[in-house]
């Protein structure tokens, strides 16, 4: 039996009427990218809600450190961080208080030096008090890219985390893979984009 961290066995998952997959593993080691792959509609980000706790599967089950992720979501929860599609953010807050507040939700008040040095990595240096209403969809998403640097965590869960990113942020979003990798982490991700990102990187195609 593998000893990856992450293992999923027998998947599947029924959205309305619509089997989307069937019999699904997959196995996550340290230091691997997983790019879950497939056309509109596949069930990209229905397998990642699954792989992340947040939906259940019609059938199979997901396993961390080989405990079933439904009965011990609160160990899951510290140890996975899960970026949806949507940044996440209180309109009215800044990315600085958006970033403390869900710092506190997690391990504890958090320093704003720590925050601001995060938010200067990510290109909003000058941006750390305006409220999120007033920052693009670009920004917001790279304040939500944030907390990937806040909450150093073994697994990463990204859906679509190149939405609305220019070049740069993009660049960005691969360096911060490539050194969660280098570092032992592990990645789930979806994207339409493609990307080279250095280290053991592997596909699974939903199509
Ligand atoms: N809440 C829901 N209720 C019923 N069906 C849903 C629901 N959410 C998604 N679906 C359906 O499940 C299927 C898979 O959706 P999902 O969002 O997982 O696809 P995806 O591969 O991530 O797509 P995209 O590339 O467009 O983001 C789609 O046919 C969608 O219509």
């Amino acid at each position: 039996m593998s000893d990856a961290p992450l293992r999923a066995a027998g998947l599947e998952c029924i959205r309305g009427d619509r089997l989307l997959f069937s019999g699904l593993n997959l196995n996550l080691s340290p230091s691997q990218l997983l790019q879950v792959e497939g056309a509109n509609g596949a069930g990209k980000t229905s397998l990642l809600r699954v792989l992340a706790g947040l939906s259940r599967p019609a059938e199979g089950e997901v396993l961390w450190r080989g405990l079933d992720i439904q009965h011990n979501r609160a160990a899951y929860f510290t140890e996975m961080v899960y970026m949806g599609h949507a940044p996440g953010l209180k309109a009215e807050l800044s990315p600085l208080e958006n970033l403390k507040v869900s710092a506190a939700l997690r391990e504890g008040p958090a320093d704003d030096a720590r925050i601001e040095a995060a938010l200067t990595r990510v290109g909003l240096g000058g941006f750390e008090d305006v409220p999120a209403r007033g920052l693009s969809a670009g920004q917001k998403q790279r304040t939500a890219l944030c907390r990937l640097l806040l909450n150093p965590v073994p697994l990463w869960i990204l859906d679509e985390p190149f939405t609305a990113l220019d070049v740069r942020g993009i660049t960005l979003v691969r360096e911060l893979l490539e050194a969660h990798l280098a570092e032992g982490g592990m990645a789930l991700m979806t994207s339409h984009h493609a990307l080279e990102v250095r280290g053991d990187c592997r596909s699974l195609n939903l199509s």
